[in-house]
């Protein structure tokens, strides 16, 4: 394994102000791409991080194409958050480049970050604000006129099933609930490329039908999802393209049925990734000894 050259320490940029379009009574719309739409949306080249001696990831590229619903799977440890970190311009990476719509993220954060929405693995709120309130900072914090917030925030809270907690402190949502009020400030600005980490974690059946619904809708107008999760069947169902990583890199990765070659994404990944473990080391947790 190469080591990568040394880079500068992590820093974090506040969003910058989006001029995406919003449909009345709608999830906002993505905001029309620039003149490097022919750019993936997203494109990784030779990320390197490393933490202490661990190796979270190591070298990966990925093109996600503009307009694809884009899953990213891997066992636990695998890398997919860190990825994701430095894809977004959460975590700087040791080496390697990040291209949203053509455009270097690490050298013009400011400026991609509008484009960008992201979910955060664990996600950290202001959970003092209520949900209405955290999301008009959102809007707020991405340059958005007060108004424009406002209408937007119903919206959204609406469409996530919010409304009726719209007044409740963050504090005091449940888990399933966070995630959602954390999606509708990622959108809030109409990102054109959405970033989401494990959304449907603690989210329960009809949330996630109606958040899956949002994201097509989203993909329909013209945006872009990257969706990491767990659930391989969901991600067979919901994304166009996934790629499978572990221990920092990409082992597969194009169409879903590229990379599912005629089976399940799940016995796919199962192959991939191997790491099957037999209960027979555990078997004192047996509870009848005859
Ligand atoms: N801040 C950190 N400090 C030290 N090690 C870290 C840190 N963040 C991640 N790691 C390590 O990097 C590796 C990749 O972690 P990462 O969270 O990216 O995996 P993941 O694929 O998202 O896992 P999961 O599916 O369990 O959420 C793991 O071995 C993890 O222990």
């Amino acid at each position: 394994m190469t080591t990568p050259p040394p880079v500068p320490q992590p820093g974090h940029d506040a969003g910058a102000p989006s001029g995406g379009g919003v449909t009345p009574g709608a999830v906002p719309t993505p905001a029309p791409a620039p003149a490097t739409a022919a750019a993936p949306a997203l494109s990784l080249h030779g990320l390197w991080r490393r933490f202490g001696q661990k190796v979270a990831v190591a070298g990966v590229d990925l093109a996600i194409p503009a307009g694809s619903f884009y899953g990213l799977v891997g066992p636990n440890g695998a890398g997919k958050t860190t990825t994701l970190s430095m894809a977004t311009g959460l975590l700087r990476p040791d080496a390697g480049t990040v291209l949203v719509g053509g455009v270097d993220l690490w050298a013009n954060p400011v400026e991609v970050k509008r484009s960008l929405g992201v979910l955060p693995d664990g996600v950290r709120l202001f959970d003092r604000l209520t949900g209405a309130q955290l999301v008009t900072y959102a809007g707020l914090l991405q340059g958005l006129d007060r108004p424009t917030v406002e209408g937007r925030t119903r919206d959204l809270l609406a469409a996530v099933g919010l409304t009726q907690d719209a007044d409740t402190l963050v504090v005091d949502y449940s888990a399933g609930m966070t995630k959602k009020v954390a999606l509708a400030c990622a959108l809030v600005h109409a990102p054109r490329v959405l970033v989401l980490d494990e959304p449907f974690e603690a989210v329960d059946p009809v949330s996630a039908a109606n958040i899956r619904e949002i994201l097509h809708q989203y993909v329909d107008g013209g945006g872009t999802v990257v969706v990491s999760s767990h659930v391989m069947d969901l991600v067979q169902r919901m994304c166009d393209h996934v790629a499978v990583i572990a221990q920092g890199h990409v082992l597969a990765a194009g169409t879903v049925d590229e990379v599912r070659a005629g089976r399940s994404l799940e016995e796919r990944f199962v192959d991939l990734v191997g790491g099957r473990i037999s209960g027979e080391g555990i078997a004192w947790l047996r509870t009848s000894s005859d």
